[in-house]
């Protein structure tokens, strides 16, 4: 395992052994991670903790019980979760239900620098996108998975478009890129027109969500986002109030914007960011015949979240089995 960290362009070799049992050093080492002077700690102390709440111990964990759920099959798909500015993820190609902590990577997000890069692995293909998550909606936790009902939901929704282009296509902006949603005030509305206007990766951004209503489980979702422009230590993430508080309501619509595939999952950050940006109290991302992305405020509401949604896609396939319509309108 490595037994390094790089910090700019300085090497700072760590020694590892021993040190855990020593009280002097564990108590530095309290000191040192409340100061946010992580460049002292050991890597190996990154990822050594009793505490089955720490993330170096829930990634492996969770990713098993994902596997179970059918989440994460044949090593895609994941979680990674972030501990105040450290975000930890898992490698890449690892099949997620073997997982240990001792193969987790560590990243400094306000640094952008590895504290802990165990090679010869590398990190997770989603590890650009979860960092999306985070940067942009103060996220503590980002799940992805190749659920079979997030892959079908996205194929259903691609032959709604094919069908409803064939009839004429799309005649303005709101129905092209907002997939006709109506519930956005007139300011979200114009700002969400600026973002589109403005951002890449948005001709990857469906010209309709996945959208759906009149379902319990939709009061599963929270209503509205938190919005950062990027992670800032010194910001009290829980001062920042979501666009819209609350869970929806069983009489709301729920709409999830679907990304297009690309070869390589890293390749799908500026289609992300840009339905974050159009989408502004969205918590999920689906990505057309692949998966979809998930996050929340800790681990358990993103897990929470997911599990609402996967249950939610799931009962979408069966409706549209039956004819019965996903929404009103
Ligand atoms: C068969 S998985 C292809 C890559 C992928 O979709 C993914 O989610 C990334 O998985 P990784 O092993 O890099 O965590
Ligand atoms: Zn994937």
């Amino acid at each position: 395992m490595a037994e390094q960290a790089t910090r700019g362009s300085s090497t700072i070799n760590y020694k590892d052994g021993g040190m855990r049992d020593n009280k002097e050093y564990q108590t530095r080492l309290r000191q040192t991670l409340e100061a946010g002077e992580v460049e002292l700690l050991s890597p190996e102390m990154l990822i050594s903790s009793r505490d089955a709440e720490h993330p170096a111990n829930l990634i492996p964990s969770l990713c098993e019980a994902f596997y179970k759920l059918g989440w994460v099959t044949g090593t895609g798909g994941g979680i990674s979760i972030r501990k105040g500015a450290l975000a930890y993820f898992a490698p890449s190609g690892v099949q997620k239900e073997r997982i240990k902590p001792e193969d987790l990577f560590v990243l400094d997000l306000r640094l952008g620098t590895y504290l802990r890069y165990p090679l010869p692995l590398k990190p997770s293909q989603c590890t650009p996108l979860f960092h999306l998550s985070f940067m942009k909606r103060g996220a503590g936790a980002c799940i992805h998975t190749h659920s079979q009902w997030a892959v079908l939901v996205t194929l259903l929704v691609e032959q709604e478009l094919q069908q409803r282009t064939a009839k004429g296509g799309f005649a303005t902006w709101d129905d092209r890129s907002m997939g006709g949603i109506t519930d956005l005030t007139g300011a979200e509305r114009s700002l969400s027109k600026k973002r589109w206007d403005a951002t890449p990766g948005r001709d990857a951004v469906l010209h309709r969500p996945f959208r759906i209503s009149r379902l319990e489980q939709i009061k599963g979702i929270p209503a509205g986002q938190k919005h950062t422009d990027g992670y800032i230590d010194d910001v009290d993430l829980s001062k920042i109030e979501p666009s819209r508080p609350g869970y929806l309501s069983y009489y709301d619509t729920l709409a999830i914007p679907i990304i297009e595939n690309t070869a390589h999952e890293e390749d799908l950050s500026a289609s992300l960011a840009a339905a974050i940006e159009m989408y502004p109290h969205s918590s999920a991302v689906l990505v057309k015949r692949h998966g979809v992305y998930v996050w929340g405020e800790t681990w358990v509401k993103a897990k929470t979240v997911c599990e609402s949604l996967d249950y939610i896609f799931q009962l979408a396939i069966e409706m549209r089995k039956l004819n019965a319509p996903w929404t009103e309108d």
